[in-house]
């Protein structure tokens, strides 16, 4: 044999050996429910959008059914800009008036929404989008009036959501609701935590840009690795939490109250983390577990 069939060979053996170690790691997933929570500052890069993909993809062919939530912040922010609209948050939440709620349904539904779509479906025939309005699966109500259009929901239907599981297809969420008096904009780390309760989810998982939660965010080496419950909420109520960590930490608490048994926070911006997170034993990111 020539040198170079024999180290092609070689290298078509490592690959072998690979996928005989994930065997055990496809056995356990095979038919659990993950709820993944794509956020939009991890989807700036196209290159690293593809590997997300890639490997929700690889989760769906170990038989994994995912239900694939977005945001979209960041993009929503830059189409405010075009339109010369401003961009006012508290405590993590769009303040949204009726101009606003426009841009977003646009930026959610129209746009990210079918780019994940598209995505996913260069693999195959294999995602369904929906916004929180179709069959009426996010049912939303008001938060607050100083928040305008922004919604607590209500009401989690997931009929819609489990009739494209069952029909093989990955349903991708834009977190758009809808209320009696038309739609409202829900912030999709807090969507992301009310469906996977809704669903009975295994696991829930957020994807942002950073590598997980942060004891002092100017502090890099103060990355936590894994929190309770019990010490979730200590962390909510010590006030020390900032922008989009806020709804986040939260939706991770009530996630955990509901019963959810594992939520991590990962870096969707380094390669391949889903998969680093779910086929190895120290995984990566915060995790957040039951007491
Ligand atoms: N303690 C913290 N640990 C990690 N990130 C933090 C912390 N406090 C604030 N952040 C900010 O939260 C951001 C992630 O939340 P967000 O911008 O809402 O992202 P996403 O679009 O993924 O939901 C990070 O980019 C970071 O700037
Ligand atoms: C009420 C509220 O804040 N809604 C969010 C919805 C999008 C979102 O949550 O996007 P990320 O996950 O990328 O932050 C917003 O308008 O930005």
């Amino acid at each position: 044999m020539k040198k170079r069939d024999r180290m092609e060979r070689d290298r078509a053996a490592g690959k072998a050996e690979l996928l005989c170690e994930a065997l055990p790691w496809i056995n356990k997933m095979s038919g659990k429910t993950f709820v993944i929570k794509y956020g939009g500052s991890a989807m700036e890069d196209p290159e690293l959008c593809r590997q997300v993909v890639a490997d929700i993809e690889m989760l769906k062919l170990m038989g994994v059914r995912i239900v694939l939530v977005h945001g979209g912040g960041k993009a929503i922010n830059a189409m405010l800009k075009r339109l010369d609209v401003p961009v006012k948050f508290k405590d993590g939440l769009r303040v949204t008036d009726d101009e606003t709620m426009e841009a977003v349904q646009e930026v959610l539904v129209g746009h990210v929404n079918q780019q994940l779509v598209w995505a996913l479906n260069e693999y195959g025939h294999n995602a369904v989008g929906i916004s929180g309005a179709d069959g009426k699966t996010l049912k939303a109500e008001p938060v607050n009036p100083d928040l305008g259009r922004v919604g607590r929901i209500r009401e989690v239907d997931t009929n819609l959501i489990n009739t494209i599981l069952d029909d093989g297809y990955i349903p991708v969420v834009a977190t758009v609701g809808c209320g009696p008096d038309g739609f409202y904009n829900i912030n999709a780390d807090v969507a992301a935590d009310k469906i996977a309760e809704a669903m009975g989810a295994d696991k829930l998982i957020y994807l942002t840009d950073v590598d997980g939660l942060f004891r002092d965010f100017s502090d890099e080496n103060s990355l936590v690795a894994q929190l309770t419950r019990t010490e979730t909420h200590e962390l909510l109520e010590s006030g020390t939490l900032d922008g989009g960590m806020i709804p986040k930490i939260r939706s991770v608490a009530e996630a955990l109250d509901a019963g959810v048994s594992e939520v991590v926070i990962l870096n969707g911006t380094y390669p391949h983390s889903l998969l680093l997170e779910i086929f190895t034993d120290a995984g990566c990111g915060t995790m957040f577990t039951q007491d």
